[in-house]
């Protein structure tokens, strides 16, 4: 098992530039299976979840070529139908939550589909229900495979309807979407999510002949069509990565600039990261952060603490609390981190306490921290990365810690994060993959 052997406490200096966005790939590389005729995607990231979609694809018929490191053309002309209902699909899907996202496509185009227990981040229960209840008013019907964990879908023909989503889910919406944009007659799908990344696969899809409007909006209506065509797409800067960075640069007092950080579809990103104190500037595009040595958390205008909580879009996203919870530690203030989506996303406080930091864990869903304001250091430790924000939570946290920490089972960042030692070592970071 790799890790990463961090030597802590070193200013960082220049520019890193954002991947392409994961959970964005995940979602359009699925609808590359919507048309026979090529799709040509840029800004693809090189990490293990993205790469294994791939795989996946190809096992599946798909052909992939290869233009670049980031650019690949997806043709699935001869799709294997029944590759979903192989054991190696279960095996590989398993790996990784975004692998739910190939039901919706080939239910959309081949009619039937397979709904493996998907892989992803163990950070609490995360039902399917809204998904199979989505497929089911287009008119699918499903058997649940209790031995196998698996949902066989199959229909005749989908149907355009009226849904209402219990919740609105990022990846229950983009499979809805992609079984209704070559259903007969036309879907309205309200509480939809309505992230970026929903709003560019609606987008790619237009392009490729869907009739989707209401996009940006939790209220869609998709006007079905009878088939879909090629086209081009790039995929945005990972807003994810965006926030770890400013984290980074607050809890390391580096000065750091994230170049083409995909500004206008940060949402609130960059003004959570301000109510913690930290200075930043936007340029163009870009995210300037200076270098500073204490941030001090705001309170509400009647001098109550402060709480970040996620929300469905265009509220926080949960996949930045981990490292709003981190960067708070070093800070002036206390705030409440309420985690509310997952209820075991925040169990890696243990470790970040066994560094020096102060932080009390309330329940499975909220932590409070009371900030250093540097009057301690953190310390270097051996620890093991729960998930993939945790992972990266936990590695600014060692860069920002005095003396060498080790973080094991790395593989959970890398999922995510492309070449970040690289990239961090391009910066000023010390930090080594180690066997
Ligand atoms: C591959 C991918 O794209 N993964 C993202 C996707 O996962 P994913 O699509 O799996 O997440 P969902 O949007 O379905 O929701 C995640 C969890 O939050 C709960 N929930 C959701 C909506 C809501 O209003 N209230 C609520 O409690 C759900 O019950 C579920 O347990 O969206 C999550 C929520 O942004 C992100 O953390 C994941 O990184
Ligand atoms: C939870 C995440 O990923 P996944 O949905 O792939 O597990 C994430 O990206 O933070």
């Amino acid at each position: 098992m790799n890790a990463f052997e961090v030597i802590g406490g070193k200013k960082l200096k220049g520019e890193i530039v954002p991947q392409g966005a994961k959970n964005e790939a995940l979602q359009i590389l699925a609808a590359t299976l919507l048309t026979a005729e090529p799709v040509t995607i840029h800004n693809i990231p090189d990490i293990i979840d993205v790469n294994v979609l791939i795989d996946l694809l190809a096992e599946m018929g798909v052909t992939v070529q290869r233009l670049g490191r980031h650019s690949c053309t997806f043709t699935a002309a001869n799709v294997n139908t029944d590759y979903l209902a192989t054991e190696a699909f279960r095996n590989k899907g398993g790996k990784l939550r975004g692998s739910v996202m190939l039901a919706g496509a080939m239910l959309g185009r081949f009619k039937k589909a397979y709904l493996p227990k998907p892989g992803g981040d163990k950070i609490g229960r995360r039902r399917l229900d809204t998904h199979i209840i989505g497929f089911e008013k287009l008119g699918a019907t499903y058997q649940y495979q209790e031995k196998l964990g698996c949902f066989e879908l199959a229909t005749q023909c989908l149907k355009g309807t009226f849904m209402l989503l219990d919740e609105p889910s990022v990846t229950g919406t983009a499979n809805i979407v992609m079984a209704a944009v070559m259903a007969e007659g036309t879907t309205t799908i309200y509480n939809a999510a309505c992230e970026p990344y929903i709003q560019q696969l609606c987008k790619m899809l237009n392009r490729m002949g869907a009739k989707i409007t209401g996009i940006g909006s939790n209220l869609l209506q998709i006007e079905g069509v009878d088939v879909l065509y090629g086209t081009e797409h790039t995929l945005l800067p990972d807003m994810i990565e965006v926030g770890s960075f400013i984290g980074l640069a607050a809890m390391t007092q580096s000065a750091l600039t994230i170049k083409g950080a995909g500004v206008e579809n940060l949402g609130v990103i960059p003004e959570k990261f301000q109510q913690l104190g930290i200075q930043l500037q936007i340029k163009g595009d870009d995210i300037i952060i200076p270098e500073q040595d204490i941030y001090e958390i705001q309170t509400y205008l009647d001098g109550g603490i402060l709480t970040v909580y996620d929300h469905p879009w265009p509220g926080f996203t949960p996949d930045l609390l981990s490292i709003v919870l981190v960067v708070a530690v070093q800070a002036r203030g206390s705030v409440l981190i309420h985690q509310k989506m997952f209820e075991s996303r925040l169990f890696f406080v243990d470790k970040l306490i066994d560094m020096g930091a102060q932080i009390i864990l309330c329940d499975p869903h909220r932590a409070t921290v009371i900030g250093l304001a540097r009057k301690n250091k953190l310390r270097g430790i051996t620890m093991s990365s729960p998930d993939i924000r945790a992972g990266q939570a936990l590695l600014i946290a060692a860069l920002s810690a005095e003396g060498t920490s080790v973080i094991q089972n790395i593989e959970q960042i890398d999922r995510g994060y492309q070449y970040i030692d690289e990239r961090l070592r391009s910066i000023g970071a010390q930090i080594q993959r180690i066997g």
